[in-house]
């Protein structure tokens, strides 16, 4: 796709570079403050968390190691099917870790819902989240989130990780889609 096409897709831009920075450096601050003195494992979802992950844990005034994992619910459409699947396992055995999961999107709630129950069950000391964006009004299962970002309306939003059909990830700000992009 053209740098020039992307930008035709777009309708508007909702949160920009610079406030996703700003807010990035806040959620930095209280991390810190709250995992001080504490072991801290950063677990971040593929593939959209890579750019939070990136740009949180380097604003962190301590060493975090990180692991990843891989979790799909939506496919290639804009409507999560409710199925979590694990495309890839965590690394590291995280029995009596402090682990902070590191998300750029609650939507449904159904993804995180469904890894914390997991990521707790394997013994972890306690699992917290960390999620750049939270769509209040499209929660189907409430989610409790210790760090979030920015609230944002119940719109498909793409850029800084998110994707629409693999698109759009590297845009630098958060934006909306034209409805005929995605036929809507
Ligand atoms: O709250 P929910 O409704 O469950 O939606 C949130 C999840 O959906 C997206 O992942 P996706 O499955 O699209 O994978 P991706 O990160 O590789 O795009 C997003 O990155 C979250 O992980
Ligand atoms: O609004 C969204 N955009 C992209 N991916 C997503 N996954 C859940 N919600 C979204
Ligand atoms: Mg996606």
């Amino acid at each position: 796709m053209d740098v020039a096409d992307m930008g035709e897709d777009l309708k508007e831009v909702l949160v920009t570079e610079e406030e996703i920075g700003l807010r990035l450096d806040e959620m930095a601050a209280r991390i810190d403050a709250d995992y001080a003195g504490q072991d801290l494992l950063l677990v971040g979802v593929l593939k959209g968390a890579v750019y939070v992950m990136a740009d949180l844990s380097r604003r962190l005034h301590r060493s975090a190691p990180m692991d990843w994992m891989a979790v799909s619910s939506y496919g290639s459409g804009t409507k999560s099917s409710g199925v979590v699947r694990i495309l890839k396992d965590l690394d590291t055995d995280i029995t009596d870790r402090h682990v902070l999961i590191v998300e750029d999107i609650i939507d449904s709630g159904l993804t995180l819902s469904w890894l914390v129950g997991n990521l707790s069950s394997r013994g972890a000391a306690s699992v917290e989240i960390a999620a750049l964006l939270r769509k209040p009004e499209a929660a189907k299962v409430e989610v409790d989130v210790k760090y979030v970002g920015f609230d944002i309306p119940t719109e498909f939003v793409v850029g800084y990780g998110l994707d629409y059909a693999e698109q759009y990830r590297n845009l630098p700000f958060i934006g909306t889609l034209r409805p005929e992009v995605y036929g809507g």
